[in-house]
């Protein structure tokens, strides 16, 4: 499945949160989306997500609007703000009430308990759980319908260095299996070492995209060639007078 974003464009009270935003994620690689704070990567997912309309421009996957998806949960698998599990229902509680009013068979909620490590964890109430285990909790809950498309916002958020380990090696093998992955992040190491395919944002505008070799080529490192093409590149330069 192909994820294709198009001119969107966003504005918050007159102030654009993104601008003529574009990119692909393409099937069978990992797609970061990296950049500083603020730049627009949770406004760009929100609107792809069908969680928020664009004032301009669309977000397609395989053509079709999130929203118009007849299978939503089976065709992408999405983390936005947590789990969105209730606090006192328990891990299994929430993915079984996701599965049943999803069509989803029930037997995909152990596997997606197992495949997260929240086996042990299933009979706690959510409200218990560390931020780690909320972020696997909303991982579960993007893989029970074995979507096509995972698209996850900042999902190694709050994960301990086992944890981000983890989901950096699951994220690589779903899209080895052909399927399409794309994710934010504000961690530059951390999209170096999962990324096949880069999207940079910064201030609400695309800087560069395209395979990680070609958005590092001439940079000793991602991080050198983040810094060398966003904002924060030239306010760390501007701070150093230079
Ligand atoms: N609902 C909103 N109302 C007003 N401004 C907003 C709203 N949502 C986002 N913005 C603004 O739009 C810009 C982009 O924000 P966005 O959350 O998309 O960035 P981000 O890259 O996801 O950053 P972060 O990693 O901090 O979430 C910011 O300046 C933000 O303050």
């Amino acid at each position: 499945m192909r994820i294709q974003v198009d001119h969107l464009t966003k504005r918050h009270r007159g102030k654009y949160a993104i601008r003529d935003v574009s990119f692909t994620a393409e099937p069978g690689r990992v797609t970061g989306f990296l950049g500083p704070n603020g730049a627009g990567k949770s406004s760009t997912l929100r609107i792809l997500l069908g969680l928020d309309r664009a004032d301009a421009g669309r977000a397609l996957f395989d053509g079709v609007e999130y929203r118009r998806l007849r299978n939503p949960l089976c065709t992408v698998g999405s983390l936005i703000d947590g789990s969105g599990a209730h606090r006192s229902r328990t891990a299994r509680a929430h993915l079984s009430w996701v599965a049943r009013s999803n069509g989803i068979p029930k037997r995909r909620v152990d596997e997606v308990l197992e495949t997260t490590g929240l086996a042990e964890a299933a009979r706690r109430p959510v409200g218990l759980f560390s931020l780690g285990m909320g972020q696997r909790l909303g991982l579960a809950t993007a893989l029970l319908g074995e979507p096509d498309a995972l698209v996850l916002d900042e999902p190694v958020n709050g994960l301990d260095p086992d944890g981000i380990r983890w989901v950096r090696t699951f994220l690589r093998r779903y899209a080895a299996g052909g399927r399409t992955v794309l994710l934010s992040s504000h961690l530059m190491g951390e999209m170096a070492d999962t990324a096949d395919d880069l999207v940079v944002i910064s201030a609400g505008r695309i800087v560069t995209r395209g395979p990680l070799e070609t958005v590092t080529a001439g940079h000793a490192s991602l991080e050198d060639a983040f810094f060398a093409l966003t904002d924060a590149g030239a306010a760390h330069r501007s701070g150093r007078g230079g």
